[in-house]
């Protein structure tokens, strides 16, 4: 890997790598797809590390036959149950005051994050192994850093990059997922999988991404709420900004990445810092939408929500 492969210009958004590019030599996408498995479609969020098996395997299902269609495929899983509750509990997201002066309680917690979504990550791996997609678990920590959070840099570090196009160009399904990482400024930190789903889709030429959860999609209030109508299309415009009038939404109190209302500016920000992507989708596991989706379309009448820029609606 590396070298000078074909530079395609990425958007403005983190400091330009010219050793790398964003598709193949031969002009293909490392990857077709990024599909983020939502931890509300992997697990039963509102109870402690319990899979919803059900979900998962008709997502899994679904993202099986992409491959024979000729699509290549990355996959990044979220944390649902396994994870946020560990996370919320010892206060992994805040981190320490000082970065290497971590209390035993935070270590304890840390740890404990770590065997949960590593235990997911397992199930989510056979899962994909059971529908015969050659599934490899790419672990962040402790190989992927953050300072105050974010990504250390705003992008993924070159050997991260090559090592997930190294799988892809020998026919793996790259799969990662939410993970504990360690942090220059706070000691350790959450890194959500949604901010991979914006990393992924730059940096593998991606013409699709998907977020599945358990939903529809996004509704007018939470979906529970009587009265809740499903939102087809959410506009963003080039700085970010989401048109997201008349939306109301919930997360529930143990989540530590920020719930649907992040997830949808991770949406924006793949828009804006994957420039190949032409709409993101909000679907349902194992819907119609979801079928549809993974194929970059969402014809009328299929439920589901495209994210999509502005400037795609004036042309
Ligand atoms: N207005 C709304 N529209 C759609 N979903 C909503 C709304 N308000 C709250 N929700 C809830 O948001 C959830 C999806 O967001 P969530 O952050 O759980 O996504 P996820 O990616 O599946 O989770 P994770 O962060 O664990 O990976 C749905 O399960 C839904 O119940
Ligand atoms: C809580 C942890 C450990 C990861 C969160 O990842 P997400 O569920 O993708 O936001």
């Amino acid at each position: 890997m590396g070298g000078l492969l074909s530079y395609l210009p990425c958007k403005d958004v983190g400091p330009l790598r010219p050793t790398t590019g964003c598709t193949r030599p031969d002009g293909k996408a490392w990857a077709d797809v990024v599909v983020k498995i939502g931890g509300s479609a992997c697990t039963k969020k509102a109870t402690f590390e319990t899979l919803n098996d059900v979900a998962l395997s008709a997502i899994c299902g679904q993202l099986a036959t992409l491959p024979k269609e000729g699509f290549s495929l990355a996959v990044v899983h979220g944390a649902g149950s396994f994870g946020h509750q560990h996370a919320k509990e010892y206060g992994v997201s805040k981190g320490a005051e000082k970065a290497m002066a971590l209390s035993e309680r935070l270590r304890e917690g840390f740890a404990k994050t770590r065997l949960s979504v590593t235990t997911l990550n397992k199930h989510v791996i056979t899962a994909l192994l059971k529908e015969g997609l050659p599934a490899v678990s790419m672990s962040p920590c402790p190989f992927v850093e953050t300072s105050a959070k974010k990504l250390v840099g705003g992008r993924l570090a070159p050997s991260t990059v090559d090592g997930t196009r190294g799988l892809l160009g020998r026919g793996f399904v790259p799969v990662v997922h939410g993970d504990a990482v360690l942090d220059e400024s706070q000691g350790v930190a959450i890194l959500s999988g949604d901010v991979w789903m914006v990393e992924l889709c730059r940096e593998l030429g991606a013409k699709s991404a998907v977020f599945v959860t358990d939903v529809d999609g996004v509704f007018t209030k939470p979906p529970w709420e009587s009265g809740a109508q499903l939102v087809p299309e959410i506009l963003v415009d080039p700085s970010g900004e989401l048109e997201l009038k008349g939306v109301s939404m919930d997360t529930a109190s143990h989540d530590v990445t920020g719930g649907l209302k992040a997830k949808l500016e991770s949406a924006a920000a793949v828009l804006i810092g994957a420039p190949s992507v032409q709409a993101v989708y909000i679907v349902k596991s194992g819907s119609n939408a979801a079928a549809q989706a993974r194929l970059n379309v969402l014809p009328e009448g299929v439920l589901g929500t495209r994210e999509v820029f502005i400037h795609e609606i004036a042309e």
